[in-house]
């Protein structure tokens, strides 16, 4: 176990009130944090998002990516379901970091696009450990889950950590003008599952 549970406490949202907990990684303080909705105690499966950090896209609207898209629809989904999780996983950039993230933007700017700008950076396209939310769902003593994502390393990962995954629910929402290139990188590079009817139609 590389987390402990550290506090918890109501937290009201647009879609209803979520109970926010807050874990620390014993070996380096770092934070993370769970969303917890309804009576996830009485699910045989919880439907649980694991969402990844990502500044730009959560709070500051950038429409480079899907992040943003995808935190609001998946808590929205979550509270209309009546009960979930959406694990919120501190690795800003795929663990690259804030800071890493904008110099690969940069370098996307300039025509790489971001498994290119990850490596011309020196890091692996993807550096999350996923491990971590492993350890959030067995904190919250959760064995059995149904994943929100359109990211088969998630389910892989998570798998090898003990959860069992009993069904992959998509969670495409956002593609934009902004992001067709991203997305299509994800969808080819990166094994993402995922129909981007724009990105078809304009280029196939
Ligand atoms: N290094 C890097 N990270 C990025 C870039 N664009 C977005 N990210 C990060 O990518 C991560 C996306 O996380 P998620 O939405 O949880 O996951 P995902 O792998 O896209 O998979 P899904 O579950 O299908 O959404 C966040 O940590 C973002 O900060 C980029 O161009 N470069
Ligand atoms: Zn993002």
């Amino acid at each position: 176990m590389q987390l402990k549970n550290v506090a918890q406490a109501k937290l009201p949202t647009p879609w209803g009130e979520f109970t926010i907990v807050g874990f620390e990684e014993l070996a380096t303080g770092k934070d993370h944090v769970a969303m917890v909705f309804g009576d996830i105690t009485k699910q045989q499966s919880v439907l649980t998002r694991v969402h990844s950090e990502c500044l730009t896209g959560d709070a500051l609207f950038s429409l480079r990516c899907d992040c943003g898209f995808q935190l609001e629809a998946a808590l929205k989904h979550i509270a209309q379901a009546g009960s979930g999780i959406l694990l919120y996983h501190r690795q800003e950039g795929r663990n690259i970091g804030l800071l890493n993230k904008i110099r690969a933007y940069a370098l996307q700017d300039t025509g790489l696009d971001t498994v290119q700008a990850n490596h011309q950076l020196g890091f692996a396209a993807d550096e999350r450990d996923f491990t971590i939310c492993a350890d959030m769902l067995t904190l919250l003593d959760v064995k059995v889950i149904r994943l929100l994502t359109n990211n088969p390393e998630k389910i892989r990962v998570l798998e090898q950590a003990g959860i069992k995954i009993t069904e992959r629910v998509p969670l495409e929402v956002g593609e934009n003008p902004n992001n067709e290139h991203y997305l299509q990188t994800k969808a080819e590079k990166m094994g993402h599952l995922l129909h981007l009817h724009a990105i078809n139609n304009d280029y196939d």
